[in-house]
């Protein structure tokens, strides 16, 4: 579904530049949920920014489906966001109307582009939960519900793919683990493929691959290590270990990353040395030229 290769994002604004990422690499299968976790400043919204069509990437290759995304015209762009891809935000309530009942924010965009289908809206709103909530004004839920309303709303296009920035970042665990609940359900019976960004590494329990970026970079992968796992057995997850597989992503032609604290607790800066023993690579701090 989606490939970016050597994906760059620069930055420019007046003398100065920002090289957000600089030459990713990503694979996410048709079908697939999975995470994308990184420190602040890693690149993360960029990535997902340029997924959904909000940001033109600086160089490099990426493609959602049948679309070029580094060719794609402003016009087919605007048919992309319309018909591909589902967005939901951290904060999504700054979205919605107040005023509105939940149903009535459902059916708005499907208004704007001339698709109004009240029984898919009143069938959104069921999926994620609010039933019997969905003639209430907007203010009147709680920041969980309005999340929930937005979940639906990102769904009203009928996206072939959910692009989903921090979902969980300012409700409780309880909601959060609701929200993850209705992205599995989701994606195992609409087949929908969801790419879910965030900093939070006990959401990587719930997902079936975690991808995280480094410096504009992807740099591992953790692949968990036994995908019909029932979710109960999930807690704790990549915090503790104990789910997934952690791999080291190497890209075409044979670039990784190596964590900068590897580097500094074996003091390497500019150059190390690499032996291969039949079975495996050692990096190790320069040998001595002297002697
Ligand atoms: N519009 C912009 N103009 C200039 N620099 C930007 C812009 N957007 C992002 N950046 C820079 O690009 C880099 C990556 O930012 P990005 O927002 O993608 O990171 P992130 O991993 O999503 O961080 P966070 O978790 O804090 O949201 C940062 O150094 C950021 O300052």
């Amino acid at each position: 579904m989606i490939t970016c290769e050597g994906l760059v994002k620069i930055y420019k604004s007046d003398d100065l530049e920002v090289v957000a990422l600089q030459g990713l690499n990503l694979q996410v299968r048709e079908g697939e949920m999975m995470a994308i976790i990184g420190n602040s400043g890693s690149g993360k919204s960029t990535l997902l920014n340029i997924l959904g069509g909000l940001d033109r990437p600086s160089a490099g290759s990426v493609t959602v489906g049948q679309w070029d995304l580094l060719k794609i015209t402003d016009e087919q762009l605007v048919s992309y966001k319309r018909d591909t891809v589902g967005f939901i935000w951290q904060n999504n309530a700054r979205n919605l109307l107040p005023y509105l009942s939940a149903l009535e924010n459902v059916e708005m965009p499907m208004m704007f582009s001339s698709k109004l289908d009240r029984a898919y809206a009143k069938q959104l709103l069921e999926w994620v939960g609010l039933k019997d909530r969905m003639h209430n004004k907007l203010h009147q839920l709680s920041g969980g519900e309005q999340q929930r309303v937005a979940i639906a709303i990102s769904l009203s296009n009928r996206p072939k793919m959910l692009l989903a920035d921090e979902p969980t970042g300012s409700v409780d665990t309880r909601t959060s683990d609701m929200i993850m609940e209705i992205f599995r359900r989701l994606n195992r019976e609409l087949g929908i493929t969801i790419v879910i960004v965030t900093h939070d590494l006990s959401l990587a329990g719930k997902v079936d691959r975690v991808v995280a970026i480094r410096d504009g970079l992807t740099s591992t992968e953790f692949i968990k290590r036994n995908p019909n796992l029932d979710d109960d057995f999930e807690q704790g997850g990549l915090a503790q270990g104990n789910v997934h597989e952690e791999y080291v992503v190497v890209d075409r032609v044979g670039r990784l990353q190596i964590p900068k604290t590897y580097l500094t607790a074996l003091n390497i800066t500019d150059k190390a040395s690499m032996e291969f023993d039949g079975e495996r690579i050692i990096i190790s701090p320069p040998k001595s030229l002297e002697g």
